[in-house]
């Protein structure tokens, strides 16, 4: 083949893709072929995005929130994308000790640019975010600060909150030990104060009450807050946070009686192991009662405690703060994979060829509609619900500020079941979208198993997702018991309508019924509200209410997700409601939605006819109207992943590539695989030419 043969490819899409096996082939076999004259510069999915029915610029503002979210985050995404400094591709190769070493790298280099450039917070958080890869500065950004400033008192504020902003100290969330991590009141460590010095003892009386977890602590920081159990005159006075230093500001090496280090390797390759998760021991390490976080409680000079109006469960603020953040990154991280999925769907053809002509786009299969398109609107429908939390979270915080904690339980509730709701769906959705791309799906360069790897701890940190559905159920309980005389507000306002939700059934008769707002939203109140009033009703047989609690724990657990369900459906809906420019935008949002609503509703059918609230034909019509619906975003898929406004730096995938180039890029990368360094694999003199030479005397081999 010469090389007008070889020009001759690149005319038609079809044609290319049909002789990329044979390119590669070539060139394997050294015929000299340069793959990348050849191959770069086009765009693979042209014809994908030329079928696009909405503006895809308005919808990447509409993803992002506004025109300015949308100009800061792709600034930061582009400044990240563009520096060498934060190449990532070979993380998955590192031993541990060069990958701490990099991530250092990594969080010195960023902090030099946000230095640099005089980027803002919010600047900032986008740029960590965009560099792509957990460290220690996650954790004293994430939760450290949001600690001290949750729980410090003012004085507290003014001395530490410059230096950690000037990282001048770098600290760490320590809450969990060996021994506990959800139940935060069985907590062991403790922290005694000394009238005599005006000093708290901090203490690890037990293996188990030995720090376990927290990261950033084994390596990078100087400081903690340590939650430990107040111990004053002999007497136990619940847990609370204190400000500790580990290590010497000048060598940074463990201050006396500070045990500190690392807890070891987790799971996959790089992913999570970027982070130094640590374990930490005092041996009565003295600090300044000063250093006690004395927003809820004070302990005075004299030993006295001294409560303030604020609630005790105030101690818990930085959960509500982090679980509203996860939320956010749900949408992210799930939105990452679908774009990898969505896009190599569009490049993968198998079967189906017809004449010789082109098999079919994977995407094109029903099955793969079916799977591919509910995690696509989940993206959006938790990107939404997110931004909802945010301002939730918001108020909540304006509020507490105020010194009004009326809506700190529904925040507790709805931070820590949406939490639970968007992390357990988000992680097996990477997982189904690794298996949508077939076996390429589990090589590294795809970018899902790291993805997969970093993301999966999401449902266990910042609590069990279990425990916080628990936490969800016990506030629905006490909503359905107050229903007589306590008007319900805020997402559980739909409880006051118990009678009519209890009563009235589905009236939709045809698929095309199932598109009404107001039908889908009813549907998903009347199985909420008459699941938590079932649980109500159970419950309300025992005598012990706790021991009933733990008896029906597996059915409350159903009944919060119906309850979370409900509420990202409903947002969803809401976010409908408001202006959102560009042509077609709001339509294609709209079957996004209905996508998102009536796959719950498909996949949790039994819930719906077992509340009576469905007949089974009900449910059918649903899912043919599901069926339609997978046609109307199949157009729009490919664009409606770009509409997320991923880098490739970002996405770090050779499948997710925006021009879907995947082939040549694959075979590429293999070869720079350090295994492919030498034709003789290193060993192979020691190992396998001997049993290749050897003379087998026995007579069965
Ligand atoms: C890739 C880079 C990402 C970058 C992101 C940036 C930052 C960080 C991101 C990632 C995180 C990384 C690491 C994660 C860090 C952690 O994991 S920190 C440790 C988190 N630990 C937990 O979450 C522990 C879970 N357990 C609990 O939250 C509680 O103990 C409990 C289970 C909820 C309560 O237990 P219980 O014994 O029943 O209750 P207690 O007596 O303690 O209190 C009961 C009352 O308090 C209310 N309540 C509970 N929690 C809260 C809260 N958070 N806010 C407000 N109120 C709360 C509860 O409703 C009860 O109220 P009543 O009125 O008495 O009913
Ligand atoms: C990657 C990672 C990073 C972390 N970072 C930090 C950090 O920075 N700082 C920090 O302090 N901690 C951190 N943690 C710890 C984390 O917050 C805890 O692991 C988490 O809260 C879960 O607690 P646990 O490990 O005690 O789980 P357990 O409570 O022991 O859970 C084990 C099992 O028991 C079940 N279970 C527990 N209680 C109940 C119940 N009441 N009813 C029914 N079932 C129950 C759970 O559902 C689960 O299936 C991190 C953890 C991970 C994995």
């Amino acid at each position: 083949m010469g090389l007008s043969g070889i020009s001759l490819l690149t005319t038609t899409y079809s044609l290319i893709l049909q002789h990329q096996s044979l390119l590669l082939c070539l060139r394997a076999k050294g015929f000299g072929l340069d793959l990348k004259k050849d191959m770069e510069g086009v765009d693979y999915l042209s014809d994908e995005r030329k079928k696009a029915q909405f503006d895809v610029e308005a919808m990447k503002i509409a993803w992002a929130g506004s025109l300015e979210a949308f100009q800061l985050s792709d600034r930061m995404a582009k400044l990240v994308a563009n520096d060498p400094a934060f190449e990532k591709f070979t993380r998955p190769m590192l031993g541990r000790k060069e990958l701490i070493k990099n991530t250092l790298r990594k969080a010195a280099h960023g902090w030099k640019l946000i230095v640099d450039l005089r980027l803002t917070e919010e600047e900032a958080k986008w740029l960590r975010l965009y560099i792509d890869e957990p460290a220690y500065t996650d954790l004293h950004w994430g939760m450290f600060i949001p600690a001290i400033e949750g729980q410090g008192t003012e004085e507290q504020k003014k001395k530490w909150l410059p230096l950690a902003k000037k990282m001048q100290i770098i600290g760490c969330y320590a809450q969990t030990e060996l021994g506990h991590g959800s139940n935060v009141q069985g907590l062991e460590t403790t922290a005694t104060f000394d009238p005599q010095t005006d000093e708290f003892i901090m203490h690890s009386p037990t293996l188990t009450s030995s720090k376990w977890w927290p990261g950033g602590l084994g390596k990078a920081s100087t400081h903690a807050v340590v939650y430990a159990r107040l111990i004053v005159g002999g007497e136990f006075h619940g847990v609370h946070g204190f400000i500790v230093q580990l290590r010497s500001l000048d060598d940074h090496s463990p201050l006396p009686g500070v045990t500190v280090g690392d807890i070891g390797m987790k799971f996959g390759n790089g992913a999570y192991n970027t982070m130094d998760n640590g374990v930490l021991r005092f041996d009565h390490v003295r600090i300044p009662r000063d250093q006690m976080l004395m927003r809820v409680s004070q302990v005075t000079r004299e030993g006295k405690i001294m409560q303030s109006d604020v609630p005790r469960q105030l101690i818990y603020g930085t959960m509500v703060y982090v679980r509203q953040t996860i939320v956010a990154d749900a949408s992210k991280a799930l939105s990452r994979a679908v774009c990898i999925a969505t896009r190599y769907s569009a490049i993968r053809r198998q079967f189906g060829s017809r004449n010789g002509g082109p098999e079919t786009q994977v995407i094109d299969y029903k099955t793969q509609q079916s799977r591919l398109f509910p995690l696509l609107a989940s993206a959006y429908a938790f990107r939404f619900v997110g931004e909802w939390l945010k301002w939730l979270y918001t108020d909540v915080k304006e509020r507490l500020a105020a010194n009004d904690f009326s809506t700190l339980p529904e925040a507790h509730a709805c931070t820590a079941g949406l939490k639970s709701l968007t992390t357990s769906f988000t992680a097996d959705g990477i997982e189904e979208c690794r298996k949508l791309c077939g076996g390429h799906g589990y090589l590294v360069s795809s970018g899902l198993p790291e993805l997969f790897a970093v993301y999966i701890p999401a449902c266990t940190y910042e609590g069990d997702n279990v425990v916080l559905l628990l936490q969800v159920a016990r506030f629905l309980v006490k909503t359905v018991s107050e229903l007589g005389y306590k008007k319900p507000v805020g997402t559980t306002a739909y409880m006051g309508r118990v009678a009519s939700l209890m009563q009235n059934n589905c009236a939709v008769q045809t698929a095309e019924g199932w598109l009404n707002p107001g039908a889908v939203v009813e549907a998903f109140e009347s199985r909420a509200a008459r699941m938590a009033v079932r649980c109500g009703q159970q419950l309300a047989k025992y005598e012990n209410p706790e021991e009933g609690f733990a008896e029906l724990s597996a059915d409350l657990v159903e009944a919060s997700i119906a309850h979370c369900q409900l509420i990202v459906v409903s947002k969803f809906i809401e976010k409908l409601q408001q202006d959102i420019p560009g042509k077609g935008v709001k339509q294609t949002l709209e079957v996004l939605c209905y996508v998102y609503a009536l796959f719950l509703l498909h996949k949790h059918q039994g819930d719906f006819l077992a509340t009576g609230y469905l007949t089974p034909k009900q449910a059918s019509l649903a899912n043919d109207q599901l069926r339609t619906l997978y046609s109307k975003v199949r157009p729009n898929a490919i664009t409606l992943v770009d509409s997320f406004n991923y880098t490739d730096h970002y996405l770090g995938s050779i499948l997710g590539r925006y021009d879907g180039n995947v082939y040549p890029k694959l075979y590429e990368a293999a070869w720079k695989d350090p295994l492919n360094d030498s034709d003789v694999v290193d060993g192979f003199y020691e190992y396998v030419q001997p049993i290749l030479k050897q003379k087998l005397r026995t007579a069965k081999l």
